[in-house]
């Protein structure tokens, strides 16, 4: 696994107390990036997902070159004030705060197999709430990847149990 080699921790950031791991330096180098978007499509293909859903930022960064490799839809969940269209809302807690997600009540995925992508599951907040969005659309979670799992915070406690949850890395 070259690709771990540029993940950059950053001690106390955004707050005291904090270890934040930094999967940007990753994506700046295309061999690494290749082995982690290679990782992370054979282990969602076989779950045979009609749609990904990805909360921003670094979701969606991940979610998109997925989605083209796979050939199915993307639909992105934003931060709050930032969708134009009517919306569904879910407020959450992450690692260090609090906020809300949001997504577009008109995604097309009423009946859908979904794949939740992430580049950290930490608390499991946010995916948890991104989840939440989905089976209020009428989607079936099936699915939830992420480059790295930090599993003394225990978020994979929080998601569905049907659903598969799989990590690149466990930290
Ligand atoms: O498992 P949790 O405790 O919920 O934390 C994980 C989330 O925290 C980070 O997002 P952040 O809200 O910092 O957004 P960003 O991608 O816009 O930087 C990360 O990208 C995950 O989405
Ligand atoms: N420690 C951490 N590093 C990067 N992103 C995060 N999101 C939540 N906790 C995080």
């Amino acid at each position: 696994m070259e690709w771990t080699k540029w993940l950059r921790e950053i001690p106390d950031f955004p707050q005291p107390g904090i270890l934040f791991r930094d999967v940007l330096p990753i994506m700046a180098h295309n061999d690494a990036w290749q082995e982690v978007l290679d990782g992370l499509e054979q282990r969602i293909k076989p779950l045979a997902p009609d749609a990904i859903m990805a909360p921003e930022a670094r979701g969606f960064l991940i979610a998109a070159p997925l989605a083209d490799r796979l050939k199915i839809g993307l639909v992105p969940v934003r931060k709050p004030g930032k969708l134009p269209a009517p919306i569904l809302s879910e407020t959450y807690s992450l690692e260090y705060g609090e906020n809300q997600l949001e997504v577009e009540r008109d995604s097309n995925l009423a009946g859908k197999r979904v794949v939740i992508v992430d580049d950290v599951l930490a608390t499991g907040g946010t995916v948890a709430a991104t989840s939440r969005l989905a089976s209020r659309l009428s989607a079936t979670v099936v699915g939830f990847a992420f480059l790295i799992e930090l599993a003394s915070l225990g978020g994979r406690s929080r998601l569905d149990a049907n659903a598969l949850v799989t990590s690149l890395l466990t930290l």
